[in-house]
């Protein structure tokens, strides 16, 4: 039975529907993302979660249970915000034990517990600290060890990483990865960081214009997605036309072998990384000339010219290809993704 599951959740805004019907089944102990571009709705789906925004239609069960009518402060939900919220009169302690002070809790309970998560979130020593002295990191673990405090069954982060730089950005999100996997948190993250999606989540949902397009693992939405929509979304694709016979997909750049065996019209979408460039010419290689190159560090994007065709192919740095150079391209038929022509 999934932890939280989201049924046919929609909510307008001012006549404009900016949740259209929202299905989203969380598993115990995942890290979920909801990965899409500014507003197409993803903290809005993160408040209703929390129960911060009412829907128009739709139901929220967790473990089965409806708990649309179940008060904020009883769904066990807990939301981050990206601003981090934290009251700048408190100290440190304070800030972290507050949620509990306002659920009444034992006052021993509750240092107990205070103290739990300041070692737990590595803020020993800042306890007497206000928020204004601390840094960006340690105010961020501030709000996470606010929010874990009310041992929350779904912990909601919004943006979780926006304000840090781009070092501390790296090392909080390896510390809430390894903090989520050792509670074993249900965890929503929202984020327009495909990267950062990919790398820290169970699954994710692609979220465009108030819906979720497509849900699945990392490996998944990036090597599968459903549509081009999608493949546009989470990176650089290059598309050709033709169509598929006996197990070949044949194109104008070359013939290539498929699992797929229906006749049909189809476009083919190839990533730019899948796309072995080399200076030997060999025989069954596609030949074609770099006209374009730009050198990003760790990799090289070129842009290959081949008879009226241009490629965009992502090429490790081990081997730089020049300008006007003639090359030879390899491309494995298991690597196409096919959409209906
Ligand atoms: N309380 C509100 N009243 C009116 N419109 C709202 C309200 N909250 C959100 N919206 C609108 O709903 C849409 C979705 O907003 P939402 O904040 O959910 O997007 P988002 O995907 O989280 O984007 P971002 O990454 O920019 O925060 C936007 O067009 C926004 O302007």
């Amino acid at each position: 039975m999934s932890e939280i599951l989201l049924s046919g959740i929609s909510k307008d805004f001012n006549n404009k529907k900016v949740l259209k019907g929202i299905n989203l089944s969380v598993q115990e102990g995942q890290m979920i993302s909801l990965l899409g571009p500014s507003g197409c709705g993803k903290t809005t789906t993160l408040k209703v979660i929390a129960g911060l925004i009412e829907p128009d239609g739709g139901d929220i069960l967790m473990k089965g249970q409806s708990i649309l009518s179940t008060p904020i402060e009883k769904r066990g939900t807990v939301i981050v915000f990206q601003d981090y919220l934290l009251f700048p009169h408190l100290t440190i302690r304070q800030n972290i034990g507050f949620g509990l002070k306002m659920a009444k809790a034992d006052k021993n309970y509750r240092e107990d517990k205070v103290q739990e998560m300041l070692d737990l979130m590595e803020l020993k020593g800042q306890e007497e600290k206000y928020p204004n002295q601390l840094s960006g990191g340690q105010k961020q673990r501030v709000a996470l060890a606010r929010a874990l405090a009310v041992e929350p069954k779904v912990l909601l982060l919004d943006e979780p990483f926006s304000n840090l730089d781009l070092r501390l950005r790296e090392t909080m999100r390896e510390f809430i990865c390894s903090l989520q996997k050792k509670l074993n948190i249900t965890t929503i993250l929202v984020t327009h960081d495909k990267e950062e999606a990919l790398m820290i989540s169970d699954k994710i949902a692609v979220m465009l214009e108030g819906e979720i397009k497509q849900f699945g693992s990392p490996v998944d939405l990036y090597e599968n997605p459903v549509s081009e929509e999608v493949a546009n979304f989470f990176g650089e694709a290059n598309y050709l036309t033709g169509t598929i016979e006996k197990g070949y997909f044949n194109s104008s750049i070359g013939k290539f072998q498929t699992h797929i065996n229906h006749h049909s019209s189809v476009r083919a979408m190839i990533r730019p990384e899948k796309i072995e460039i080399s200076s030997q010419m060999y025989k069954t290689g596609i030949k074609g000339t770099v006209i374009k190159k730009r050198y990003a560090g760790d990799r090289v994007h070129y842009r290959i010219l081949l008879k009226d065709i241009e490629l965009k192919c992502i090429a490790a740095t081990k081997e730089i290809f020049h300008i006007g150079q003639e090359v030879s391209l390899n491309i494995n038929g298991n690597n196409i993704v096919f959409y209906e022509g």
